[in-house]
């Protein structure tokens, strides 16, 4: 947290407002939301597919018709994939070609291929910029002394990723 707050307080330069422009410069913020949806992707199936044709992977015979459901959640914590998988720890990302565009599958919070996300370049600037300036306005405490190790940050398999307790912090205003 204090490592990003300093960083989007650096790029502000005491503005009121981050703004869109301002993300380009913001490469700890972008490793932070990286590693959030490593960690806590919110469509952790992605959307079931169809296999058009026979194929065999991994030595699997996957005949034309099935229901194929790619575990996305669980490809994020693959410990033959990432170091220290339990660990929320962007700076894995801040040296890394990772993008969301479904090129690198160790990382797919919006699917990959013809049926990728439309939605990305919509998305993400909005989760940026909303992140961006929630931390340069406000520091982030947890209520009635929570200690940050207690805290529940586990989920609930649906289509979407919940979580089972819900995320309580206290916001004061910076400035
Ligand atoms: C954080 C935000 C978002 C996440 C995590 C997300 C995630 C996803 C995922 C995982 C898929 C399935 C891709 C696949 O199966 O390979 C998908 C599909 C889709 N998303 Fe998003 N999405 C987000 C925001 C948006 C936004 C903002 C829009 C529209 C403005 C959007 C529109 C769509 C549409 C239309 C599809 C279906 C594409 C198809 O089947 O061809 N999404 N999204």
């Amino acid at each position: 947290m204090e490592k990003l707050q300093h960083e989007v307080t650096k790029v502000a330069q005491e503005r009121s407002v981050i703004v869109e422009q301002d993300l380009e410069k913001m490469h700890y913020l972008k490793a932070v939301i990286k590693e959030n949806f490593r960690l806590h992707i919110p469509a952790p199936l992605l959307i079931p597919r169809i296999s058009t044709k026979d194929v065999k992977l991994m030595g699997y015979d996957i005949k034309a018709g099935t229901q194929v459901i790619v575990n996305a959640w669980a490809i994020g914590r693959d410990p033959t994939l990432w170091e220290e998988p339990e660990e929320f720890r962007p700076e894995r990302f801040l040296e890394s070609p990772i993008t969301y565009k479904g090129l690198h599958f160790e990382l797919l919070p919006f699917g990959a291929g013809r049926r990728v996300c439309p939605g990305i370049q919509f998305a993400t600037p909005i989760m940026e910029l909303a992140l961006a300036n929630i931390v340069y306005k406000f520091d982030m405490g947890l209520p009635n002394g929570v200690k940050h190790e207690d805290m529940d940050m586990s989920g609930k398999f649906g289509l979407i990723l919940h979580k089972i307790s819900p995320l309580l912090v206290t916001p004061s205003p910076r400035f």
